[in-house]
């Protein structure tokens, strides 16, 4: 079963790697799209249409107080998922980073493919967070750290074309990041991520100008299951385009992923613990399905 996503991976030291190309489709402007983009499972799915439940919303500006890092925990721990603002990203170059998005996705695809030049600029930022993710977690800021320095990072552009049966189709299947952290930019006004919760799935109404920022699994994995690595997935909307940036922050090579020494003194490790090089070798030959690592890695 297939999504309606065009999305472009740039990898720090590795060639972009475009992958299936919706767009052609799209601009077929069929009526009936092919049934291999067809999720029957996917109209009988509860949405919440709660307005009240939003992902919780942290300012950046406020962290060096207790209370910020109370809520910075809780978001991390019951939601996996939360809105950052007053981050200090620039208002223009947030624009220009959707522009860029923009442009890009609107070249002739030969184009795309010859100069997939990704504007770079959130790269770096989940670094910041460590030290406050080590201190909530009880541990020190320190060790965490060394498991970053200089870590591959991914960014990877997402466009969801407008499509004519988009109450049946999905743009991102069911599944958690395997990334350590994930910082998304939502590139246009179109609303289109959801995340699962208490069985349902909730919509993320983005705030102007702020990041979503997600736990992937290996933070869940290294907090030994006290931070989550939440289902999210896509839709798309039935007549306007969709753009999105995600930019995906890893573990550097050389570390180990399993749950972090300090936490396991006293409670039983509920993950098991691999090299990097070997997580990603799992992950690149499995079928990429939920929470796939996860639950490769549970013990
Ligand atoms: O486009 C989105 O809102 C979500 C994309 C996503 O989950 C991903 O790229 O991992
Ligand atoms: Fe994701």
């Amino acid at each position: 079963m297939e999504t309606m996503v065009q999305s472009t991976f740039e990898f720090e030291k590795f060639s972009s790697l475009p992958v299936e190309n919706v767009q052609t489709l799209a601009s077929k402007n069929l009526k009936n799209i092919p049934s291999r983009y067809i999720r029957p499972e996917f109209e009988s799915d509860v949405v919440s249409a709660e307005e009240s439940l939003q992902i919780p919303v942290i300012d950046m500006s406020k962290l060096d107080h207790d209370d910020e890092q109370t809520k910075l925990h809780f978001a991390c721990k019951d939601w996996g998922f939360f809105q950052l603002i007053n981050h200090g990203i620039p208002d223009e170059l947030i624009e220009q980073m959707k522009a860029d998005a923009r442009e890009f996705f609107h070249l002739p695809s030969e184009e795309r493919m010859a100069c997939a030049q990704i504007p770079g600029h959130i790269e770096g930022y989940g670094h910041n967070r460590v030290p406050l993710i080590a201190k909530n977690l009880g541990m020190d800021p320190e060790t965490l750290l060394s498991l970053f320095e200089n870590e591959m990072q991914a960014i990877k552009m997402n466009h969801y074309p407008p499509c004519a049966e988009a109450s049946k189709v999905l743009g991102a299947s069911p599944h958690s990041d395997s990334s350590a952290l994930t910082i998304l930019l939502h590139a246009n006004e179109v609303e289109g991520l959801q995340i699962k919760r208490n069985q349902k799935w909730v919509p993320v109404k983005p705030i102007p100008g702020a990041f979503t920022v997600n736990i992937g699994d290996v933070i869940e994995i290294m907090s030994n299951g006290e931070y989550k690595s939440v289902l999210h997935r896509a839709v798309v909307n039935g007549d306007k385009e969709r753009l999105s940036i995600a930019a995906f922050h890893n573990q550097k090579l050389g570390t180990q992923v399993g749950p972090l020494q300090d936490l396991v003194k006293t409670n039983k490790p509920l993950y098991k613990t691999i090299p990097v090089e070997e997580f990603r070798r799992w992950k690149m030959t499995s079928k990429q399905d939920g929470k796939f690592m996860i639950r490769k890695m549970e013990l």
